[in-house]
């Protein structure tokens, strides 16, 4: 199979991304805040958190906020649901709002998802999964992609037919991670299983599942023949990855303090301050894991449970400009 350079832009039907690293949609992680620096250092494309459709019709606060996509370009949107109806309700609405893609999830594993029998679920009904497909791509203009596994479990690896279903419907791109729904995130993702929807279609193809390094980005776009890569847990603590993996600079060690900073302010705004505080905990905590390893436990501690911005200002600043790994990349 032939490779592709992962700087060289590629198109999902009449959008154009400007490379070929993608940042995975994850709950929780990849707000607003984090997908604008992702985007800023480079990466290609970004996702929004999944938004449920039903929550988002009926005006829920937390799908709204899922939804924005400002400076974004191309701004994609992950929807999910089991209904046709209210899927192809909330891609009118993401379209209305600023989306250029909308994604389908048929990949996430959680039980709060699958009880709804959304999420990887629907590889188990996939009559049922393209009605939704179906629904969604008819009601907007803009293109519509699917996030899938390879299947419920080894016994019903059926992501190559469902894919190519998909297209058959006006499916324009199929990201898969490389497991089965009953893999969770055990074991290691299964990169020349990829290769058999490759071989099932001719739209993009995304593949993901465990890239760390370069090598894991070139390596699983050699083996499963795919477009493009997605990068989920790997950015966690770095949001420029996507975009270093691409051939973008990273961040100097030195500008690491200030960014994180900024990155803190800006959920705060996002948010506000007091969901803020939540929210940047544990972005706070990869932070400090990755590039300041040596922090002391108790200082970490109290970075992250201090509802004082000031303080984190000033600990952020002290943790990383202090720190033994300060002769490590950033990257
Ligand atoms: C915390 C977390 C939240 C996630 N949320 C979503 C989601 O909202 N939608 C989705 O399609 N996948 C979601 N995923 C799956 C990721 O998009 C990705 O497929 C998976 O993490 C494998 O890629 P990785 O090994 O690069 O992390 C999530 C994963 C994690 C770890």
């Amino acid at each position: 199979m032939t490779s592709v350079a992962l700087d060289t832009p590629f198109q999902i039907g009449t959008v154009r991304v400007r490379n070929r690293v993608v940042l995975a949609p994850m709950s929780g992680v990849t707000d607003l805040p984090f997908r604008q620096l992702a985007f800023r250092f480079g990466a290609g494309l970004v996702v929004t958190e999944m938004v449920a459709s039903r929550e988002l019709v009926h005006n829920a606060a937390e799908s709204w906020s899922r939804l924005k996509g400002a400076g974004l370009n191309p701004h994609m949107v992950q929807l999910a649901g089991r209904d046709p109806h209210w899927m192809a309700e909330a891609a009118k609405i993401a379209e209305a709002n600023g989306a250029d893609i909308i994604d389908i999830n048929m990949g996430c594993p959680a039980k709060k998802v699958i009880g709804g029998y959304a999420g990887s679920a629907l590889m188990r009904e996939p009559d049922h999964a393209l009605s939704i497909i179906e629904a969604t791509v008819k009601a907007v203009s803009v293109p519509v992609t699917v996030k899938m596994r390879l299947g419920w479990d080894h016994s019903s690896l059926n992501a190559p037919e469902l894919a190519a279903r998909a297209e058959s419907v006006g499916v324009q791109l199929i990201t898969v991670h490389g497991r089965t729904r009953m893999q969770f995130y055990e074991g290691s993702a299964d990169w020349d299983a990829i290769a058999d929807v490759r071989n099932a279609i001719t739209v993009p193809l995304v593949a993901n599942g465990d890239v760390d390094t370069s090598d894991d980005a070139t390596e699983i776009i050699r083996r499963s023949g795919a477009d493009a890569v997605m990068v989920g847990r790997s950015s966690q603590g770095r949001p420029w990855h996507a975009g270093a993996l691409a051939g973008a600079a990273p961040p100097r060690r030195e500008d690491l303090p200030s960014l994180i900073v900024e990155h803190y302010e800006m959920m705060l705004a996002h948010y506000g301050r007091e969901v803020g505080l939540r929210h940047a905990r544990k972005h706070l905590g990869w932070y400090l894991d990755r590039h300041a390893p040596e922090t002391p436990p108790g200082l970490k501690a109290e970075i992250m449970t201090t509802k004082d911005p000031a303080f984190v200002t000033r600990a952020m600043k002290q943790a990383l400009g202090s720190t033994q790994t300060s002769k490590r990349e950033a990257a």
